[in-house]
């Protein structure tokens, strides 16, 4: 989307986005006990990239995005009208197939994550860094340690085949992973 770099501009095109996605996400809750707004993961996801340096507004962009179509009714057709083509191929990179059993799911993530672009390498970067984070603070409902273990180690086989990406938000990586014994 043609857009000028200008602060004023970068900062009203974030904030859409930041308000499309609470719209959307508005009835959704993290999984933890006490019912965080599902919110406050997307622009987590979005404050880590931003945190580790990247200014690459079409990777903010789909950060703050990224769950809409996985997890909402959103369409990628609405994101590409509202937001242009390049956000909506970054969304449509980091979207989970929820027809496909989850097993399944998660093996394609770990086959087809050294294929993804840089900039859906970015957000699949932070969005792991936010969960794994979210893993350590507490476990979510109904979560055994066992499961919370085995999400640590498929996470990291995603993360292996992400390397050569970002070394700021792969050194985050390697510390969770150190701290978790996953090697
Ligand atoms: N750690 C944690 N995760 C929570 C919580 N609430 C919701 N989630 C979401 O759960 C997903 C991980 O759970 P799984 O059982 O492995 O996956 P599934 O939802 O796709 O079946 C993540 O989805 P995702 O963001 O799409 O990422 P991905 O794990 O599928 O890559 C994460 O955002 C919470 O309280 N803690
Ligand atoms: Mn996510």
């Amino acid at each position: 989307m043609e857009h000028s770099s200008s602060p004023q501009n970068f900062i009203t095109i974030y904030t859409k986005c930041i308000n499309f996605a609470a719209i959307k996400h508005r009835n959704q809750r993290r999984l933890d006990s006490d019912e965080t707004p599902y919110i406050n993961h997307p622009i987590g996801v979005a404050y880590i990239l931003t945190e580790a340096g990247i200014t690459d507004l079409e990777v903010l962009q789909a950060a703050i995005l990224h769950d809409t179509v996985e997890d909402t009714d959103t369409s990628f057709e609405e994101i590409e009208s509202l937001f242009g083509p390049t956000v909506r191929a970054i969304v449509q990179e980091v979207t989970d197939d929820k027809s496909l059993p989850k097993q399944e799911r998660k093996r394609l993530q770990i086959e087809h994550a050294s294929k993804k672009s840089h900039q859906a390498k970015l957000v699949k970067l932070a969005d792991k860094i936010y969960n794994l984070r979210d893993l350590q603070r507490c476990k979510p409902k109904n979560w055994t340690n066992e499961r919370c273990r085995e999400y640590f180690i498929w996470a990291k086989k995603v993360c292996d085949n992400l390397k050569g990406t970002n070394e700021s938000l792969e050194s985050i990586l390697d510390d969770i992973f150190r701290q978790e014994n996953v090697n």
